[in-house]
């Protein structure tokens, strides 16, 4: 069967992780969550006493971590200069800090190039499935199948906030829709959908129907091909 390539873009609590994953392992693909990897270089700069309100800093750091990810979709993996980071890049820290260091031209320069050399390599093989936000704009503008999730910002705050156990929903609706707009408003590739994705709304799906949803997309492409 020939490779495919799938990006699957939009804002946080979209369901665009829990998709992927589960269409990749179903599949059979590879699979790279990018948000990941914006989130480790943020926590090295958070642990390497860079102020990362200071995009200079920022930019002449951006080189120096060593960012690995592992693309089998179940069990992915992240480590940064050799150490397992994928427990403290989900703290509320880095949560925080990870639009303002991902806006850097420098930042998103390096982490785009790995992300091409990644889908490279898995392109090779079966493909893959990478999810994020400017994958489908900027990263793999080729890509076979392009998606778009979206959901009204209460279903994406209810489905956060019962992550983060009882979470304060308000709260955590605020800050989403802040780090969406910082997202959004970005120079250097912000979150948008692509001209040619497929939009698909979320808010009154199941997982599983969104699941389904996409296969279905996936399988009809790779039909057609
Ligand atoms: N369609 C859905 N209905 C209900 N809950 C969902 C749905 N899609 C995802 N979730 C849940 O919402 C949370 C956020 O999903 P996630 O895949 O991490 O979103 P994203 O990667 O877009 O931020 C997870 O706990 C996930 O299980
Ligand atoms: N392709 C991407 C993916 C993530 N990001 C940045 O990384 C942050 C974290 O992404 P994420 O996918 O882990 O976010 P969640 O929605 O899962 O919380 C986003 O808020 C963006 O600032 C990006 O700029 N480009």
């Amino acid at each position: 069967m020939e490779s495919v390539i799938v990006a699957i873009d939009g804002p946080s609590g979209t369901g665009k992780s829990s998709t992927s994953k589960a269409v990749a392992a179903k599949l059979g693909l590879s699979y790279l969550d990018t948000g990941a990897q914006y989130r480790a270089i943020t926590w090295w700069m958070i642990t390497n006493g860079v102020d990362v309100d200071d995009a200079d800093a920022v930019a002449s750091a951006a080189g120096k971590p060593t960012i690995v990810s592992g693309t089998d979709p179940s069990h992915p993996t992240i480590t940064v200069d050799g150490v397992d980071a994928s427990g403290p890049i989900r703290t509320q820290d880095v949560t925080s800090k990870v639009s303002a260091v991902s806006a850097v031209p420098e930042v998103r320069e390096r982490i785009t190039e790995l992300q091409r050399s990644i889908a490279e390599a898995a392109g090779a093989g079966q493909g893959i499935v990478v999810e994020g936000r400017d994958i489908g704009t900027t990263v793999l503008p080729g890509a076979d199948l392009k998606i778009f999730l979206t959901a009204s910002p209460e279903a994406r705050a209810a489905r956060r906030s019962g992550e983060l156990r009882g979470a304060d929903v308000h709260a955590t609706r605020e800050a989403l829709i802040k780090r969406d707009a910082a997202d959004s408003s970005r120079k250097t590739s912000p979150l948008a959908k692509a001209d040619d994705a497929v939009e698909v709304d979320t808010t009154d799906l199941t997982l599983q129907q969104v699941i389904e949803c996409v296969v279905t997309l996936v399988e009809e492409k790779r039909a057609a091909a």
